[in-house]
């Protein structure tokens, strides 16, 4: 679906192409990704919404080779080196092969819902932070103390000389979740990856942790995916957005174009069920239903059995094209004009 390639355009950072990742289990395939396209630009933040189950946080683990067992990935995931600028294949890696590793954490790094899961309860934060610095950065270990404590200070710790010597469970959570974000940011990645990183937290630690990514962004020039299933957090924060769906991407745009004038009638059914930003005077709806396991699904749109404009012997028929209504925006939807 992409209008320029990686291979022309210096400015894309990262590309997918036909991304899956499928799951062998005993009930049959589940198909958590299946089929994804994404490209990712420099300076830039790519949302990624969608409900819960709809393959969200897959698709990032794929790009990271981190999937768990048995998840089985394939696609191109081409990715933009620091070094000369060489384009490589990450899907060819071997997983656990150490050029993956060092754009894992170095190049390329990730920030979660809970922080707990980044840390190790048994070691300082300034421990994990110079050991991730003095794996991809410097072999210095007092310089990368001193680049760990500028980091800390940068997203926002207070007292950072003093917090370095601290554990996990000693922080409060929103001082946890700036200590993961330093340690993500700690090595200069040139893609931050932030799955749900303030779910977790309440609205004003929400609103600092947003504006400290922002921030960092504008200020370091590293693109940022942003995982959510809000989407007054995708009008803060996405340049673009990828609207999933069942391992599928359903809508794919510029942020204003989303809220003024998103075409699949899952975005609308997301757009109409928040309140502040749905359209002044509606009636307040959620979309009827859950998503399904995406096991033996049947042929033609997945959002068929919860669509209010499905059309039987339409819609239900073929697997819908991903299609271009305009520059930069498109639409897996047969109904869509
Ligand atoms: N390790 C696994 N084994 C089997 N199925 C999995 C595994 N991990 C994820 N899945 C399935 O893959 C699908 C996509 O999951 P994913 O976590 O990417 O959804 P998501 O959109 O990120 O949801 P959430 O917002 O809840 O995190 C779901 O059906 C999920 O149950």
């Amino acid at each position: 679906m992409h209008e320029t390639s990686i291979n022309d355009n210096e400015e894309i950072i990262l590309e997918v192409n036909n991304l899956k990742t499928y799951f062998k289990l005993d009930e049959g395939i589940l198909k958590a990704v299946d089929g994804v396209d994404l490209q990712l630009k420099k300076g830039k933040t790519l949302g990624i919404v969608g409900e819960s189950g709809s393959g969200k946080s897959v698709t990032t683990k794929a790009i990271l080779q981190i999937v768990d067992t048995p998840g089985e990935v394939e696609g191109e995931i081409k990715f933009r080196r620091r070094k000369n600028g060489e384009i490589i294949d990450i899907g060819k890696l071997h997983s656990k092969g150490s050029e993956v590793r060092d754009i894992r954490g170095g190049e390329i790094s990730m920030i979660f819902q809970e922080p707990m899961k980044a840390f190790s309860p048994i070691h300082t934060i300034g421990n994990q932070l110079t050991e991730a610095i003095l794996l991809h950065d410097t072999k210095d270990e007092k310089e990368a103390r001193k680049i760990a404590i500028d980091t800390l200070e940068k997203v926002g710790m207070s007292n950072p000389d003093q917090r370095i010597d601290q554990y996990p469970h000693e922080l409060s959570g929103g001082m946890r979740q700036r200590a993961m974000i330093a340690m993500a940011l700690c090595c200069n990645p040139s893609i931050l990856i932030a799955d749900e990183p303030t779910t977790a937290l309440d609205v004003t630690v929400q609103a600092q942790v947003l504006d400290l990514i922002n921030n960092l962004k504008e200020n370091t020039g590293s693109a940022v995916i942003f995982i959510t299933h809000d989407l007054g957090v995708i009008a803060e924060m996405a340049d673009d957005v990828a609207v999933m769906y069942l391992g599928k991407v359903v809508e794919y745009t510029d942020v204003d174009t989303l809220f003024f004038g998103a075409l699949h009638p899952y975005t609308q059914g997301l757009l109409q069920s928040i309140p502040s930003l749905a359209m002044i005077n509606q009636r307040l709806e959620s979309i009827e239903g859950t998503v399904p396991t995406p096991i033996n699904l049947p042929k033609g749109c997945g959002f068929y059995s919860r669509c209010k404009k499905a059309k039987d012997g339409v819609c239900n028929v073929d697997d819908i094209p991903f299609v271009k209504v305009k520059e930069g925006h498109y639409v897996r939807c047969v109904l869509v004009e």
